[in-house]
């Protein structure tokens, strides 16, 4: 397979290493505007880049017909915007906020966590985020997915950054601490007692891996793809 890399930094770096293990090559190493790049020389692109650039390099390998996975966090007010444009290109997309298997398993425990929360009002929910100073968003793509799972089994609607704003109000706390590659908690706290899951990467192979594992999975498919797809889980 014949990977464009959308983004050569800690994890673009990361899925080198892991895909050429695997046997892929890799044809593109962009860091720059894509426009200036033929993405058609690619099998399947792979963006782990910038929230500003995230739009238009999926956007682009989707008008050009190549299969695009992204992680990239921060961006996600465009996502029904992607997956308009991928459905009327035919084209190939999987958005992930997380692609390690530990995370995407830590998903599905949180959704079954929440519908058994979902009736006992002595507990209030919350969620901590841990990441590297270097993270440009704030908070992580994993953690809104982990709101999102709440708030569609509990009478919770809406998530907020930092304190707890209402009673519907999912609160989420960011902190940066040096190299962490990614630890979150969901809290569940009542006057007598807190159940907590946390997952914590130990580093960056988790990510890299079912980043390559999802382009693997994409090649000759046409459609809007999620890892639960991938992964055949939930
Ligand atoms: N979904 C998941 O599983 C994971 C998602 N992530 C997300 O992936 C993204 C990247 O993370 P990480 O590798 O740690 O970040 P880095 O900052 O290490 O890398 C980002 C890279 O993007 C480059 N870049 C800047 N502009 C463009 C552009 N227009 N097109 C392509 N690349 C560009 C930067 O280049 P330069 O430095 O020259 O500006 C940099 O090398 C983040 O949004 C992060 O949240 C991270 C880990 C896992
Ligand atoms: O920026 C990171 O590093 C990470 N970003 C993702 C996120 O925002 O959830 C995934 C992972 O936690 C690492």
């Amino acid at each position: 397979m014949k990977i464009a890399l959308l983004g050569y930094g800690k994890m673009g770096k990361a899925i080198e290493k892991i895909a050429v293990e695997r046997g892929h090559s890799i044809v593109l190493k962009i860091s720059d505007d894509i426009d200036k790049h033929n993405i058609q020389t690619a099998d399947v692109a792979i963006d782990f880049s910038i929230p500003e650039a995230a739009v238009k390099n999926i956007s682009n390998c989707i008008k050009n017909g190549v299969p695009v996975i992204s992680g990239t966090t921060g961006w996600l007010k465009n996502y029904s915007d992607m997956v308009a444009l991928a459905n009327k290109k035919d084209g190939a997309f999987i958005y992930a906020s997380n692609f390690s298997l530990g995370v995407n398993i830590f998903f599905e425990l949180n959704k079954l966590l929440a519908k058994m929360m979902a009736n006992l009002s002595q507990y209030k929910v919350d969620l901590e985020e841990i990441h590297h100073t270097q993270k440009l968003d704030a908070p992580s793509g994993t953690a809104i997915t982990l709101a999102e799972g709440i708030i569609e089994n509990t009478h919770y609607s809406d998530w907020s950054l930092g304190q707890e704003k209402s009673k519907t109000t999912i609160p989420i706390e960011s902190k940066r601490i040096d190299a962490v590659p990614g630890t979150h908690f969901v809290n569940y706290t009542s006057n007598v007692d807190t159940i907590s899951m946390s997952h914590t990467a130990h580093n960056r192979e988790g990510f890299a891996l079912g980043a390559v594992i999802a382009s693997e999975w994409i090649i000759g498919k046409t459609g809007v793809f999620t890892m639960n797809d991938v992964l055949n889980i939930g």
